[in-house]
């Protein structure tokens, strides 16, 4: 794996048989992408799995739960629990329009979810610092779900800095990390290329990279993040 990365046979210290929440350094950088690869390859393999946005934004045309629907080609792979228009965080696109957001409501939800399926994939909305609910964060409501946490970056220049913030954070709320993907990694870039292995010593986590992908094939975004992440991510009797 160039760039110094975990290899797809990494053991790993966490997996995600027990749900995981799929956290970001930011917005756009491939939380639904990484989730609906990971909800299929692990529906590929028998379990139970499902995705949960516990706020969608953007709402249309942003709609995350549906893009890991059409990835695993069946509404039962994921749940969006609340939807809001504004493309803005949570509490401002709920302040904008005036609706009520509670941050129990979505906790709730999400922890429900969670005890009611074998393998939750939580998507978070943004990066950890987004503004959620009731003076909450979404950072909060990863602490709350009691989750290890999965997170994707960008691979280029910039990434470092973002990563370290995003893993310490984490950290410091008792989160475990499962590991750190660069997605959309092509190595083009001396920064790039030194990226994974920078990550990983800065942040003592694995760290694993995934090309940009076919993201109008389901089955070519399975088949990324199955080929790219170590088997036993998954846990359980990963073959
Ligand atoms: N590995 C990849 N290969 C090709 N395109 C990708 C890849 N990862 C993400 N994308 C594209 O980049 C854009 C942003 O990805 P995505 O929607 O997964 O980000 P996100 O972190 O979930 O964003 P949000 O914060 O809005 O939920 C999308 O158009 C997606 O199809
Ligand atoms: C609109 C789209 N659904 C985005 N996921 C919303 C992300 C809010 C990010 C807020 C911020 O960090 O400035
Ligand atoms: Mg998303």
């Amino acid at each position: 794996m160039s760039g110094d990365a975990s290899g797809p046979n990494a053991p790993v210290e966490h997996s995600v048989g027990d749900g995981v929440f799929v956290v970001g350094t930011d917005t756009g950088v491939g939380k639904t992408v990484v989730t609906a690869g990971l909800t299929g390859w692990l529906r590929e393999r028998g379990r139970d799995a499902v995705a949960v946005k516990p706020c969608q934004t953007g709402h249309p045309p942003d709609d995350d739960a549906g893009v890991v629907a059409s990835v695993c080609g069946t509404d039962d792979a994921a749940v969006c629990l609340r939807r809001l228009e504004p493309p803005l965080a949570p509490a401002v696109a709920a302040t904008e329009t005036g609706e009520p957001l509670a941050y129990d409501d979505i906790r709730g939800g999400v922890t429900d979810t969670v005890d009611a399926c074998e393998t939750a994939v939580v998507e978070g909305i943004g990066g950890l610092r987004v503004p959620l609910a009731d003076g909450k964060e979404v950072l909060d409501l990863v602490a709350d779900a009691a989750l290890p946490a999965l997170v994707v970056a960008r691979s280029d220049l910039g990434t470092l800095n973002h990563t370290a913030l995003t893993v310490r954070a984490l950290r410091d709320r008792g989160v475990p990390v499962v590991g750190v993907v660069c997605n959309q990694y092509e190595g083009a870039t001396t920064a790039e290329r030194t990226n994974p292995g920078v990550i990983e010593r800065m942040t003592d986590c694995p760290v694993w990279t995934v090309p940009p992908l076919d993201t109008t094939s389901g089955e070519r975004v399975v088949d990324g993040i199955r080929e790219n992440l170590p088997a036993s991510l998954l846990g359980g009797t990963a073959e």
